[in-house]
């Protein structure tokens, strides 16, 4: 992604909601999306699908996906590309599941959909597709309503890595189910990836999950991008006071007893936002050229960026 800019034209006027945001994600790893509520993690995900809707506008950038441009092709290339190169999992995708189907027929509908093979073979890669994400082959006749929460969202991945796309977007995949099974399902999924090599985006607002599924995390605060770097830098030297702020308020169950530190107020209205360094208004070490300057991002370390007038020579 190369400096995406994405608009929501709302009745009270333009609301930037990314503002050059760029990422690469190399194949076989997990970019963890992180940032609170309203940063843009999802805009940057259904922008690089080109699924957004009205009243959003993509305003600039590119998405290269193998050396295309996603924004820049035509609907029917990128009817070709979807699913098959990206796949989507989002919060409530269990719930799209059609209710009037066997879960078997729903996989061998989206293969079908997809590619020209016979709907035998289409049944023994759904059968195979079940068992990969943890589901009896026997549940293939089973319709949505028969399954918990946990297996449709499963049934939902299984149709997600149907035709073994390279990347796959996962936004707040596991959000709706309890967190056992959240683990479960993100240990298998990354189990898969080991095995098939994709790439995954990831989003989900609980940092711990981010921090463990991850290879590399961004961090976005309203709208741009203010640090990204290997996930395990990113735990033990956090350098960007939100980042710090946001992993201070991730409780820890191992080591000493800390006390968690949230950050003080809340994001900014995106249609007044601050002059200078956006999270100026909250950070703890904010100077007089965060008040009027933006930070530009730089290099810190090999895949380490961070955009704060603080750490600048
Ligand atoms: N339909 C809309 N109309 C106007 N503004 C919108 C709309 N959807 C999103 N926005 C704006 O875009 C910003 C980013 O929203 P987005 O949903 O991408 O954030 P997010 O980080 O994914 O949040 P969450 O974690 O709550 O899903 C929001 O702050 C909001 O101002």
């Amino acid at each position: 992604m190369r400096d995406l800019r994405v608009e929501y034209l709302t009745p009270t006027g333009p609301v930037c909601a990314v503002d050059g945001v760029s990422f690469d994600i190399g194949r076989g790893e997990v970019l963890g999306l992180a940032g609170e509520s309203g940063s843009g993690k999802s805009t940057v995900a259904q922008a690089l699908l080109r699924i957004l809707r009205p009243p959003a506008v993509i305003t600039g950038g590119q998405v290269l996906f193998e050396g295309e441009d996603i924004l820049a092709m035509s609907e029917a290339r990128l009817r070709e590309l979807r699913w098959r190169k990206v796949s989507l999992v989002f919060q409530s995708a269990m719930n799209s599941l059609n209710p009037i189907l066997t879960i078997g027929d729903q996989i061998v509908d989206a293969i079908q959909a997809h590619q020209p093979v016979k709907r035998s073979e289409a049944v023994d890669k759904a059968v195979s597709l079940l068992k990969l994400v943890g589901i009896d082959s026997s549940r293939i006749t089973s319709y949505p309503h028969q399954l918990s929460g946990g297996m449709r969202q499963r049934v939902v991945i299984a149709i997600a890595l149907a035709l073994e796309p390279p990347l796959m977007l996962m936004d707040e995949p596991t959000t709706a189910l309890d967190v056992v099974v959240q683990k479960e399902i993100l240990h298998q999924v990354a189990e898969l990836k080991d095995k098939l090599g994709f790439s995954i985006l990831f989003i989900t607002h609980d940092l711990s999950l981010i921090l463990e599924f991850s290879t590399r995390i961004a961090v976005l605060y309203a709208g741009k991008l203010m640090e990204m770097g290997p996930s395990q830098e990113l735990f033990h030297a956090p350098k960007h006071p939100y980042t710090q702020g946001l992993l201070g308020s991730v409780p820890s169950v191992r080591g000493p007893r800390r006390k968690l530190v949230g950050i003080p107020g809340s994001p900014p209205d995106m249609r007044k936002l601050p002059v200078g360094c956006r999270f100026h208004p909250r950070c703890p070490s904010a100077t007089n050229i965060c008040r009027t300057h933006a930070p530009v991002l730089r290099e810190l370390g090999p895949a380490h960026i961070e955009a704060c007038h603080l750490d600048s020579p």
